[in-house]
């Protein structure tokens, strides 16, 4: 007989903000080559030769300002996302990181000792990109082929247009949006623009106005267009002008090209554009982490005034919010339900 579990997946945090735990996270993360996608090589020699010199000190510097008695926001907000959700399924819930501990094959072996044999797997993002949605089910089809040939994944696709998480996320936002604002900014996490046309099997992205049509056969690989539509959708179910909301992306890395706008180079423009009220919202992370608590409510919020404007309002994510929940369980066990299908 067949028992079935749920395996949220999430990116991963370091151990602790002791510097060599963050270098030890760093190195399995950017080694990735979904992550930093060189040649073997080359990506040894900017990561562990270059990366990796002067990254993990400034890096644990920032950990620790987000860092609680309960460890890493990511973690424990995945955590309450877990034990909510358990409560209100039939089957067992797990979690399991891309990078770190609880990794997903630790995940999979505590849903495996619970007799599971096939399980609905989620990777907790809502767009596409080849560094989240791809490398996760990358390593999830590896730790099975190798620890767990005998189980059955089904994977979850990425959710930004579906219309239950539009609707949660329009509502949070509605909700936490303060009263006086001059513009709402959706700062997206960014990619090097390389890996959109990777990525791309379509060859019809251009990263240009394509992204934003009704169609064009790219749309389910592109990490651009996914981003676009969250907004699109968010604003019109929220009924804001067009002229009051932007888009940007953040977190940039290395001296590649990634998407543009910069988050960072917006917020200090904003204040001489005459926007002194913001309001900003980060969609591609369904939990609070290190980007969103420290890169933008507080390096963005110093940004922001910096540039000129007054009031920074950093609006926080999905993370244990009970309408969240019931859209996770809905994904969950329409997924769930296919196994019995096939
Ligand atoms: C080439 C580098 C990176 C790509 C591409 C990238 C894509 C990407 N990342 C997230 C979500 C998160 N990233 C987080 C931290 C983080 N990201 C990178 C680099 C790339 N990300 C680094 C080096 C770090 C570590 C911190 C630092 O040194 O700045 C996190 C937070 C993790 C935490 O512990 O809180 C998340 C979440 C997405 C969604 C994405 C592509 C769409
Ligand atoms: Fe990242
Ligand atoms: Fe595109």
């Amino acid at each position: 007989m067949s028992k079935k579990g749920i395996l949220l997946v999430n990116l991963g945090s370091p151990k602790s903000t002791k510097v060599e735990d963050v270098k030890e996270y760093l190195d399995e993360f950017l080694m990735d080559e979904k992550v930093i996608d060189y040649r073997w090589f080359f990506r040894t020699l900017l990561v562990r030769g270059i990366i990796l010199n002067t990254r993990p000190k400034k890096s644990a510097e920032a950990y620790k300002t987000v860092w609680t008695d309960e460890g890493s926001p990511l973690i424990f907000i995945t955590e309450r996302i877990k034990k909510k959700l358990e409560k209100m399924v039939e089957v067992p819930v797990e979690i399991g990181m891309r990078y770190a501990e609880p990794s997903i094959e630790t995940g999979i072996q505590k849903l495996t000792d619970q007799g599971v044999t096939e399980i609905v797997l989620f990777p907790l993002y809502p767009q596409y990109a080849m560094s989240t949605t791809e490398t996760v089910i990358d390593k999830a089809e590896e730790v099975r082929k190798k620890h767990f040939p005998d189980i059955k994944i089904n994977y979850i696709q990425p959710f930004y247009n579906r219309e239950i998480y539009i609707d949660c996320l329009a509502e949070s936002i509605r909700e936490k949006l303060p009263k006086n604002f001059d513009a709402l900014q959706f700062s997206y996490h960014g990619v090097p623009e390389r890996h959109i046309y990777k990525t791309d099997p379509t060859n019809t992205c251009n990263l240009n106005d394509c992204c934003s049509r009704d169609q064009n056969p790219s749309h389910q690989f592109c990490y651009r267009h996914q981003c676009f539509k969250v907004t699109e959708e968010v604003i019109k179910k929220l009924d804001l002008p067009k002229e009051k909301v932007m888009v940007t992306f953040q977190s940039r890395l290395g001296n590649d090209k990634w998407m543009e706008p910069y988050t960072d180079e917006t917020l200090e423009s904003l204040g001489k554009k005459g926007i002194k009220n913001l309001a900003i919202v980060c969609p591609a992370f369904v939990s609070d982490c290190l980007e969103t608590l420290e890169e933008i409510s507080v390096e963005g919020k110093e940004q922001f005034l910096h540039g000129g404007g007054e009031n920074f309002h950093y609006i926080p994510c999905l993370n244990d919010e009970d309408r969240w929940i019931e859209v996770v369980k809905s994904l969950c066990e329409e997924k769930l339900n296919e196994f019995y299908l096939v």
